[in-house]
């Protein structure tokens, strides 16, 4: 029944994409998910979860240098996996996952092709990308509110983007999937009593009892389900006239309706509503698709590889796997290895990748790690996601960009502002100083513009609520707010009015760099035409 309406979806959109395994369904082997091995937090070098690696290994591959064995939707099992749940009802997660493979995909490969193809813009400095979302998708706050009001900032900020630099704006959410959340530490413990963390949504429950920690498959196919009905929702948004440009006027936040970012967007947007007239007397109507729809993208860490692996079809357009569950997917800090299970899954998936990198991050591991996943040096394919402080980031970036360009490797560059930023409050709850992501920001820029790269684009942990999780901004969020209205499940988020006061600091280095670029001295290629 599922199959049958998978391919009728998928033959009306003239592609047709089947899970590999699917002629021969068959259950995966029970041991290659239950593997988990010691959880290490790159930030504190702490070792957490002590489960052993599972012994044998249910795929026969070689042992081969990383990257470049056959690869299949199932060699990732072969390796080492960090941060993954150990299921206690395993023929539960056969189940489960064999349902998944069943399901139709949440995106289409077409579309991550294409934003594929801008990203390799946001690479050669002729577009910029604004990726953001919450730090954990939750079962609990999934309504159409809150998905309209992160969907709607966003919208706002790449109005005040494109106007500061000039250039197309592509608009990626981490939302619609971002549900599995990699931990410092494998158990929590609170009032001395010492349960097992909380591991995104997709997992297991965040409160704080035995029962809610035990990781349950049947939570990924209610993911799955809010991953589908969130992305409905952001495509009727973005192509049923909601994100028409004419609509820049209206896109304010109630909230930040009396307030100075508020008041700077509303000017901002009179300027463009403005253009817009001029626009239309000159022709462009508002039947146009540029002034009514916008492009949106969806993007999640591929942590939860059982999950991941279960949406993987192939593609017979291209004759290429997709990850079906977003448009684009990174793989976070804590499972980078150049070996490990997260790096072997994600060369063998063809939709745009990320790439985490903190102060950690060695130049000579950072070029392996692309050439890895990028064997074919394809423009798009890599945006390296830095998230590092901004002390840290003018001292190690620098050799991160000169590495990767001296392997004449194309890449993305963008900061990650967030986790490189995050302290503990004096009340205990997790927090970011706004100055310190600024900062950091300001930081990217000024070193691109040192080493002549482009600055491509910004990825965020923030929501369109006006919560009081990240202290500072010109609304200023003190330490003593933070317990009003802090509810992320994880990680301290920008709340709408930081969002756009960050928007503008990022528009207005955008158009200096484009003012810079203009000056005589510039002209001719002064900087070397690098952009990755
Ligand atoms: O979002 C990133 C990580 O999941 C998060 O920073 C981990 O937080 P922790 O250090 O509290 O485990
Ligand atoms: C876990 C995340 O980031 P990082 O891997 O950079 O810590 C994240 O972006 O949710």
């Amino acid at each position: 029944m599922a199959t049958s309406t998978a391919s009728a979806f998928l033959s009306s959109n003239s592609l047709l994409l089947r899970h590999p395994q699917q002629p021969q369904i068959k259950p995966h082997s029970s041991s290659s998910f239950l593997r988990i091995s010691a959880v290490t937090n790159p930030d504190q070098n702490k070792k957490s979860v002590a489960t052993p690696p599972a012994a044998a290994s249910p795929v026969a591959t070689p042992v081969t240098t990383p990257g470049s064995g056959k690869w299949s939707v199932s060699t990732w099992k072969t390796k080492k996996a960090l941060q993954l749940p150990t299921y206690p009802d395993v023929k539960d997660l056969e189940s489960v996952l064999g349902t998944i493979e069943t399901f139709p995909p949440i995106v289409f490969a077409g579309e991550a092709r294409h934003l594929e193809e801008k990203l390799a813009e946001a690479a050669m400095g002729r577009a910029f990308l604004l990726q953001g979302g919450d730090c954990a998708e939750s079962f609990k706050e999934f309504n159409a509110n809150n998905i309209r009001d992160t969907f709607r900032v966003l919208l706002q900020m790449g109005a005040v983007l494109t106007f500061g630099g000039q250039m197309p704006v592509i608009k990626v959410g981490r939302m619609a999937g971002q549900f599995a959340k990699p931990r410092s530490d494998g158990m929590e413990e609170i009032n001395g009593v010492k349960l097992p963390s909380y591991r995104g949504d997709n997992v297991n429950g965040d409160a704080f009892t035995e029962k809610s920690r035990v990781p349950d498959p049947q939570r990924m196919i209610k993911a799955y389900s809010q991953s589908a009905a969130t992305l409905n929702l952001l495509r009727a948004f973005a192509t049923g006239g909601y994100a028409g440009m004419q609509r820049v006027t209206q896109w304010n936040l109630d909230f930040t309706e009396n307030s100075e970012q508020g008041d700077r967007y509303k000017e901002l947007a009179h300027r463009v509503d403005e253009a817009l007239g001029f626009m239309s007397a000159a022709g462009l109507t508002a039947d146009h698709p540029i002034m009514n729809t916008t492009d949106f993208w969806t993007s999640h860490e591929c942590l939860l590889l059982p999950y991941e692996a279960a949406l993987t079809r192939l593609d017979s357009t291209s004759g290429l796997h997709y990850c079906c569950s977003a448009h684009m997917l990174w793989v976070g800090e804590r499972t980078r290895q150049l070996d490990g299970a997260h790096v072997e899954f994600l060369r063998g998936i063809a939709n745009p990748l990320g790439i985490k990198a903190s102060d950690k991050m060695d130049p000579k591991e950072l070029v392996r790690l692309i050439e890895i996943m990028n064997p074919d040096n394809k423009p798009g394919r890599i945006t390296v996601i830095t998230r590092m402080g901004a002390e840290n980031m003018r001292v190690k970036l620098p050799h991160l960009i000169r590495a990767v360009r001296k392997a004449g490797q194309f890449v993305t560059w963008i900061s990650d502002p967030m986790h490189g930023n995050t302290i503990k409050a004096p009340c205990g709850l997790k927090t970011r100083p706004f100055d310190a992501i600024l900062a950091e920001v300001r930081a990217f820029f000024d070193v691109h513009e040192q080493e002549g790269s482009h600055p491509g684009g910004v990825h965020l942990e923030m929501t369109g609520q006006n919560v009081t999780e990240c202290i500072g901004g010109s609304r200023t969020v003190t330490f003593d707010d933070l317990g009003s209205r802090y509810h992320t499940h994880c990680d301290p988020r920008l709340n709408a009015s930081q969002s756009l006061e960050l928007a503008f600091v990022v528009a207005e280095r955008l158009r200096k760099r484009r003012m810079g670029s203009k000056r005589p001295a510039q002209i001719g290629g002064s900087l070397p035409p690098l952009g990755f």
